[in-house]
């Protein structure tokens, strides 16, 4: 067992909130919010490591315990489903899993459709849930490219402000799931831990109620 509890953070788009929300929940961050290249950082009088990932990782880690908690994007959960707790929503990284396309795909249905996207598993299983034939193309980013470039008729993807869509003359076209930051938990610490892990999940919910 680790000696302090140990928390997974998703480096990036959802640092920032993860660490107002730990300060308001009466942690001090200072040690995060330093710049600095350190991925482990220890919370200054009370019992917490932090350590900074990408959001696949931070899952993984809690997955092994290797982390006891993680905060990470409900993306990443649906894409990658690990057997973790999922204990809070946190609200903040909000943002859809939409199919996006040409404004003309609104109206031509096809019998096969190719489909660019970053998520995968999370395409298929919308599309094949709805008895659509797909073949999906795997992309690492830029994905609004492809069915600019005729890679792809339609791209499963992230939707926050609709900026990069609109900057590249797509639409939302249908909207899959809304997406947030996650609270999760491993699910050995859940139990051997409980106190602590109740704790934490009580400091950050109240947060969560508050505003
Ligand atoms: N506009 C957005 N684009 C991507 N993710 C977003 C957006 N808004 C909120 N999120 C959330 O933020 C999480 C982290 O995104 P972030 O872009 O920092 O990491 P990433 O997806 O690994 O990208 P990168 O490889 O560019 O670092 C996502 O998993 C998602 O839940
Ligand atoms: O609706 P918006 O506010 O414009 O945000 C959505 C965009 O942000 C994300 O891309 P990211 O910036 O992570 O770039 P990448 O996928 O090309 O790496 C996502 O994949 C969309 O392209």
């Amino acid at each position: 067992m680790n000696e302090n509890p140990r928390m997974a953070l998703t480096k990036g788009r959802l640092e920032k909130d993860t660490v107002n929300l730990l300060e308001a929940a009466g942690l001090d961050m200072e040690p995060v919010r330093k710049p600095s290249r350190k991925l482990i950082l220890q919370v200054p009088q009370f019992p917490l490591d932090l350590i900074l990932l990408k959001g696949p990782d931070v899952a993984t880690y809690v997955e092994y315990g290797v982390a006891d908690l993680g905060v990470v994007g409900k993306d990443v959960l649906l894409e990658d489903p690990k057997p973790v707790y999922e204990v809070l929503d946190l609200g903040f990284g909000r943002c859809r899993m939409a199919v996006a396309g040409p404004p003309e795909m609104a109206a031509t249905p096809k019998k096969h459709l190719r489909v660019a996207s970053k998520y995968p598993r999370i395409a298929r299983e919308y599309f094949e849930g709805r008895g659509q034939s797909v073949e999906i193309i795997g992309q690492q980013g830029s994905v609004e490219l492809a069915p600019l470039m005729g890679l792809a008729d339609v791209i499963v993807d992230i939707v926050e402000t609709g900026n990069t869509l609109k900057a590249n003359g797509l639409v939302v076209l249908e909207e899959i799931v809304p997406i947030s930051a996650r609270l999760v938990v491993n699910k050995i610490s859940y139990k051997t831990r409980r106190h602590e892990m109740n704790r934490l999940i009580d400091m950050m919910e109240k947060q969560l109620t508050n505003r």
